[in-house]
C-alpha cells in the first residue's frame, strides 16, 4: 500500500446490465510505478481502465486518480492524464503532422507536435496520410497523442498491439523513459513478456476478479520449477520416475511428447539429481532437457485453467 497512491481503487464493481464485468477489485498505484493489468479476453481490464479514465461512474465501490474521482471529477483529472485506447479513433485522410496538430488545438499546454512525433519515432512519417500508416504505426501515433499534454498519468490499452518485435521493444524503451521521468503508467497487456519488462507490480484479472498480484517475482513465488525433457522412445509413462515427490505431466505436441515436473519449493537441485541417477541406471538420454523456475506464463496459463473457461 502507498501512503498517497496516485491510482487507488477499493472494491470496485461494475455491470452492464445484469451482467457483472468487474466484481469488487482493489489495488493501488504509486507516483512513477508501472502498473500492468493482465488477463484472459473478457476479464475486464478495459472495464477497469475506463472507470480509471473518467468514461463511466463506478457502479459501487471507490476510484480515485489523483486524489479525486475521475468521472465526478473529470475536467480537473482529464488535463493530468494521458490516454492511449484500444482503438484509436483517426482521419484517415489527414497526415500523421495535422492529426497531431489538432489534437494540440484542444490540448491546453501541449508539446510541439514534432516533439511528440519525434518521442514515438513518427517524425520521418509526419507527411503520410494516417490511411498510409501500418497498424502498428497507428499504435505509435496514439501514444504520440496520448503524450501531448505532459501528462503525470498514462493510461495504455494494450499499446504494443500490432506491432513487429523491433516496435514493440522500441515503444518499451520510450513507456521506461517516461516512467524514468515520473510518469505514473498502467497498462493491459496480453503480451505477459511485456509485463515481465516493465512492469514494477502487476495483477492477472480472471472473470473480474484479481486473482494474483505483486511483483512479477512475488506473483510467480510458488509455483515450482519445470524441469522438462522429450519422452525417451523406449520409456513408458509408468516407468518414469517421480522427481522430489512430483509426478510429471506429459503433454503431446506435433507427435512429440514432452514430460514436465513441477517441483515443489526449492527442489530442482535434488529433482535433477535425481533424474540424471534415473536415467543414467536406464541407459536413457534425456533429449531437450530444461530446467528453470516458472515464469509469469505458467502462472497465467494456470490461473486461466484453474477458474474455468472465459466468459
Ligand atoms: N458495453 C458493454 N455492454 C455489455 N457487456 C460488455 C460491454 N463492454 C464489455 N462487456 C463485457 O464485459 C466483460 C469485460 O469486458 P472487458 O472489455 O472489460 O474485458 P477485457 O479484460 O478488456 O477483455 P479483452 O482482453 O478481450 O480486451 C466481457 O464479458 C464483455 O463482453
Amino acid at each position: 500500500m502507498h501512503a498517497n497512491p496516485v491510482i487507488h481503487v477499493d472494491g470496485l464493481r461494475q455491470r452492464y446490465g445484469d451482467y457483472e464485468a468487474v466484481a469488487g477489485i482493489s489495488f493501488t498505484v504509486g507516483e512513477g510505478e508501472l502498473f500492468a493489468l493482465l488477463g484472459t479476453n473478457g476479464a475486464g481490464k478495459t472495464t477497469t481502465m475506463e472507470t480509471l479514465e473518467g468514461f463511466r461512474p463506478a457502479h459501487a465501490g471507490t476510484v480515485r486518480v489523483l486524489g479525486r474521482d475521475p468521472h465526478r471529477d473529470r475536467r480537473a483529472v482529464r488535463p493530468q492524464i494521458g490516454i492511449m485506447l484500444q482503438e484509436g479513433g483517426f482521419f484517415n485522410d489527414l497526415t500523421v503532422a495535422e492529426t497531431a496538430g489538432h489534437w494540440r488545438a484542444f490540448t491546453p499546454g501541449a508539446r510541439p507536435a514534432a516533439e511528440v512525433l519525434g518521442l514515438v519515432g513518427l517524425d520521418a512519417k509526419a507527411r503520410v496520410k494516417v490511411r498510409q500508416l501500418s497498424g502498428g504505426q497507428k499504435r505509435r501515433l496514439d501514444l504520440a497523442l496520448a503524450l501531448l499534454a505532459r501528462p503525470s498519468v498514462l493510461f495504455l490499452d494494450e499499446p504494443t498491439t500490432g506491432m513487429d518485435p523491433e516496435a514493440r521493444h522500441a515503444t518499451w524503451g520510450i513507456v521506461r523513459d517516461l516512467v524514468a521521468d515520473g510518469t505514473t503508467v498502467m497498462l493491459t497487456t496480453h503480451y505477459l513478456e511485456e509485463a515481465e519488462q516493465l512492469a514494477d507490480r502487476l495483477a492477472i484479472m480472471h472473470r473480474g476478479v484479481i486473482e494474483r498480484a505483486g511483483t512479477v517475482a512475488d506473483v510467480v513465488a510458488g509455483h515450482g520449477d519445470r524441469i522438462s525433457f522429450q519422452m525417451p522412445e523406449r520409456i513408458r509413462v509408468g516407468e518414469l520416475p517421480a522427481l522430489h515427490g512430483a509426478a510429471p505431466e506429459i503433454a503431446v505436441d506435433g507427435g512429440r511428447a514432452t514430460a514436465t515436473y513441477t517441483v515443489p519449493g526449492d527442489g530442482m537441485q535434488a529433482g535433477l539429481y535425481e533424474l540424471l541417477r534415473w536415467a543414467d541406471e536406464c541407459g536413457v538420454r534425456l533429449a531437450g532437457l530444461q530446467a528453470r523456475s516458472a515464469s509469469l506464463e505458467d502462472v497465467f496459463l494456470r490461473t486461466a485453467a484453474a477458474e474455468g473457461a472465459p466468459r
